[in-house]
């Protein structure tokens, strides 16, 4: 297949010939150049990797060379600013950075708002909304416009004129008009020229149901049916594609929004969030969908993603709490909610956090007739300083349930908690790590996943694994067995040696695992290796009759021994 990524509009490659050139041949740069900076075709042609010429010449004199540019997905979004930030401009930066987007801002409009309403606008000058317009467009590569607040006809006069000298992929109009809270954004005055000069190019247009209705000279929208008749009249407007929101259609315990693609209705349904923190769904809903565009999505599987992702928020966002009014903002980033702010949370692993690491073992507490929470309860209880949640054969769902309430128990004493393997488990739970074997997930691509401030405990065997694991960013290791030990299959003996080998080579705090229990600990410890911070117990707590009791033990044990090598 000839592929023919046009690069900017300065360098060209092609696929059949394999070739690169730039268009017309630069002056400063040669073809050779040319090819070096690109890396090579496959790479870049696959993942569409790009550099203009331009970049070229600044990196050039940055003297800079071989880097790559990388196009990446670009929504413009023409708007009003919300001060309250739940909203607007702002919802929208938020949506597409979510996504993944790239986001710049042409401001129509700067309103006094909070979460009681909006006490004040200010309209920016049609002249300066133009010059806006004017300076991303002309510069920026921007894959879809999306709009909202456009508070007079000469503003969206502005926008059409600057489309047709600019065209982009994707048109996604929002006709904001009143805020949640009732107020005024675009009064009437802007009706007939959004139908005229805006809904006629545009490629799918959002209304709410009082947006629908305006647009429809105030017909009523009660019901469903009533939606589905105002979308193939909005269509009968021009827009390619109709959406009418329903976040607002009283006595339905779904959220159900209209879709027409100007041949079939699709009702998409989602479970209504109780919450009153619904400030910004909609900018939010037309950003995510611009978004998706951006990225390359069909229309409909954009919609359908930017639905769940509102709903999402909003289930992540229920509880949080800001501003007295009757309708909050939420959380885009899905993170306000964690409830950390009356726990002492651990960002960065204190080694002494390893001196007695209690593994939990699902086997075990079956048997003993415990819950998994009352297990970690009773470890802790009894002075274990970190906890593994290693749960082999639990079925994903009830693992996270279960680390849910084992982070409940961890929490408030500020006792770091780690789920052995799972990483999507200990993300979702927001524990404070994972431990990874050798045959898991490998610790960089662990890291990518969790970010700089989790930890990551990783087993290593040899000295060589140790330095590995030290270069790929792990917080610390495990390693074993020290002991021949049941709780692990096939598990190779490493004995004190082993042990001595890897903590003598290891930069990072390591705690001894396997078959180490009451009779051995002191032993180990006694070794006063350096880096040897504790050591790592299953069966020694967890297949005991009193948990607590036992940790208690080992707790004196490891003490004895450590303050006598110190
Ligand atoms: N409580 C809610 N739970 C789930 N989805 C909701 C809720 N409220 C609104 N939505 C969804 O958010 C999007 C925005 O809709 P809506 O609130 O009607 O628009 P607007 O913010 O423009 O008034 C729609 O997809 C709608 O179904
Ligand atoms: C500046 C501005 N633009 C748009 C909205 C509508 O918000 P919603 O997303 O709740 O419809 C708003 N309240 N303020
Ligand atoms: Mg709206």
């Amino acid at each position: 297949m000839a592929f023919s990524a046009t690069l900017s509009g300065t360098v060209f490659f092609n696929l059949d010939t394999n070739r690169l050139r730039s268009s017309p041949p630069h002056p400063l740069i040669s073809r050779a150049e040319l090819r070096r900076w690109c890396g090579s075709p496959a790479s870049r042609s696959r993942s569409g990797r790009i550099r203009s010429v331009g970049a070229m010449e600044a990196a050039a004199a940055r003297g800079e060379r071989g880097a790559e540019m990388v196009k990446v997905p670009h929504v413009l979004t023409v708007a009003g600013s919300d001060s309250g930030a739940g909203a607007g401009i702002q919802a929208d930066l938020k949506a597409c950075a979510a996504r993944g987007v790239y986001c710049s801002t042409v401001i129509t409009a700067v309103t006094a708002q909070n979460t009681v309403g909006v006490q004040g606008v200010d309209n920016v000058s049609e002249e300066f909304v133009a010059e806006q317009l004017e300076s991303v467009l002309s510069d920026m590569q921007v894959d879809v416009v999306k709009t909202g607040m456009l508070p007079s006809p000469g503003t969206i006069s502005i926008l059409r004129n600057s489309l047709n000298k600019f065209p982009v992929k994707a048109l996604v109009v929002d006709p904001v008009m009143v805020s949640t809270s009732g107020d005024v954004l675009a009064g009437p005055s802007v009706l007939a020229v959004l139908r005229e000069e805006l809904l006629p190019i545009a490629d799918i247009i959002t209304p709410n149901l009082k947006e629908a209705s305006a647009l429809l000279g105030g017909r009523q929208l009660e019901t469903i049916a009533d939606m589905h008749s105002a979308a193939k009249l909005l269509h009968q407007m021009g827009p390619r594609h109709v959406l009418v929101k329903g976040g607002d259609l009283p006595g339905s315990c779904d959220a159900v929004d209209v879709f027409f693609d100007g041949e079939r209705i699709h009702d998409l349904s989602l479970p209504r969030v109780k919450t009153r923190n619904t400030h910004g769904t909609g900018c939010t809903l037309a950003s995510c969908i611009a978004a998706e565009l951006a990225k390359g999505s069909p229309m409909l599987p954009a919609v359908q993603v930017a639905k769940r992702f509102v709903e999402n928020a909003l289930d992540y966002s229920k509880e949080i709490s800001i501003g007295k009014g009757p309708q909050g903002p939420f959380d885009h980033f899905l993170t306000l909610n964690r409830k950390v702010h009356n726990f002492r949370k651990k960002m960065v692993l204190d080694p002494s956090d390893l001196f007695l690491y209690a593994v939990t073992d699902s086997g075990m507490n079956r048997k003993w007739g415990r819950s998994i929470e009352d297990a970690v309860k009773a470890a802790i209880e009894g002075g274990a300083t970190i906890i593994q949640l290693r749960e082999k054969d639990a079925e994903t769902r009830n693992f996270l349930e279960a680390a849910k309430s084992c982070m409940e128990v961890c929490r408030p004493w500020g006792i770091p908690l780690l789920i052995n393997d799972h990483i999507d488990i200990a993300l979702a739970c927001d524990a404070d790590g994972v431990h990874v074997g050798q045959s898991d997930m490998p610790v960089r691509a662990a890291r990518a996943l969790l970010g700089p401030e989790k930890i990551i405990r990783v087993s290593c065997k040899t000295p060589e694994q140790a330095q590995q694991a030290y270069m790929d960013s792990a917080n610390y290791i495990g390693s074993g067995g020290i002991y021949p030990t049941n709780t692990k299959e096939n598990n190779l003996t490493i004995g004190l040696e082993g042990l001595k080998a890897v903590c003598l080579s290891s930069k990072l705090p390591v705690v001894a695992i396997g078959g180490i229990g009451i009779s051995n600990a002191y032993a180990v410890m006694k070794l006063g290796l350096p880096n040897l911070k504790g050591v790592a117990v299953v069966s020694a707590l967890f297949d005991r009759e009193c948990i607590s009791t036992e940790a208690k033990k080992l707790y004196e044990v490891l003490s004895r021994a450590s303050s006598e090598v110190k």
